[in-house]
């Protein structure tokens, strides 16, 4: 059994993203890289703190821009509107889940689609269905890359992705079946899931329920990415996976802290610096 250890191929590839960065600094261009959150979610707020410590690591200007639970739409697409026209700013994003009240798609619409460092406009989602370059939502783009550091292989594989979400689900669903697989998008209306899931040579777990995959509905060497970030009954950060049972049967599987969560980050990362270095040519 592999680990597909998230945490120590996200430390590689920051290594060389504090080349690239210092490499920007010395031609005067400093990265810089606003959020957006709006309301307290405890989860966000985790989220949020991850982030700017790991960008000011790497050198990364951060700006956060905090807005009260009951913020308007008007309100939100005011500022990033100012963000998509300062032009010191290489990347936006906007922390999700956005309070009840707003529909987000219409915020997300706001984001000038190149400086949408969480590939989440509808633009650059559409990218992918057409097999176009573009800015990809980081954890589809961070799970692809664990995918490909590890070689697995995925032409002609059968997977499994279970949530359709619009950053999770549907997405790597389209990045698979771009590399070949043959992809089932399961959700909670999924008849015989666990029939399904038996046949799958790779599992993409995007519930968000608590330890609910186990190792009756996995095919022994099946390979298995765990979504998931919940709290369990005794309040620990768990994952989508039974870790313990399915570790048993699968071929691979990402742990839950230091699996798909630590990839996520790093392709954020990846994605700002790019698009400060893309800053260059309209300098
Ligand atoms: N590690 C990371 O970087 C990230 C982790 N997450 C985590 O991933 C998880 C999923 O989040 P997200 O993608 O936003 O998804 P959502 O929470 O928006 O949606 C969950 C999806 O799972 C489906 N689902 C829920 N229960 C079942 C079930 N019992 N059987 C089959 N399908 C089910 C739902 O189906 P239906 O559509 O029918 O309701 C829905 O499509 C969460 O734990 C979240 O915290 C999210 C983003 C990044
Ligand atoms: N617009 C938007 N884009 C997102 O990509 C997005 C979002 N909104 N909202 C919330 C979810 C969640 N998410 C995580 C990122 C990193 C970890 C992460 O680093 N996890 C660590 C553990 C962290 C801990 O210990 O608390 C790990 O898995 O090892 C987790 C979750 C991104 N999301």
């Amino acid at each position: 059994m592999t680990i597909l250890d998230g945490k120590t191929l996200a430390k590689k590839m920051t290594t060389t993203l504090k080349q690239r960065v210092a490499a920007l600094q010395q031609q005067q261009i400093q990265p810089k890289f606003a959020v957006i959150i709006a309301g307290t979610d405890p989860a966000s707020e985790i989220y949020l703190r991850n982030k700017v410590r790991r960008a000011e690591r790497l050198g990364i200007e951060v700006a956060v821009f905090r807005f009260p639970a009951n913020v308007t739409a008007t309100t939100l697409i005011q500022q990033i509107q100012q963000l998509n026209q300062d032009a010191a700013i290489h990347a936006i994003m906007l922390e999700m889940p956005l309070p009840k009240q707003l529909d987000s798609q219409t915020i997300i619409a706001a984001i000038d689609p190149a400086k949408d460092a969480d590939g989440i406009h509808p633009l650059n989602l559409g990218r992918i269905l057409t097999g176009q370059p573009g800015l990809l939502p980081n954890t589809p783009y961070g799970i692809m890359q664990l995918l490909q550091a590890y070689q697995i292989p995925l032409v002609g594989a059968n997977a499994v992705v279970v949530g359709r979400s619009t950053i999770v689900g549907k997405p790597i669903a389209a990045l698979l079946t771009n590399q070949h697989a043959t992809v089932t998008l399961a959700h909670s209306r999924t008849k015989d899931l666990t029939g399904l899931l038996q046949q799958a040579d790779l599992i993409v777990a995007a519930t968000g329920q608590p330890e609910w995959l186990h190792a009756n509905a996995v095919k022994a060497g099946a390979v298995v990415i765990d979504v998931g970030m919940n709290q369990n009954a005794a309040g620990q950060l768990v994952g989508d996976v039974a870790y313990d049972d399915v570790a048993a049967k699968a071929g691979a599987i990402t742990p839950v802290p230091g699996g798909v969560g630590p990839m996520t980050n790093v392709m954020l990362m990846t994605q700002i610096v790019a698009l400060a270095e893309g800053s260059q040519a309209n300098a």
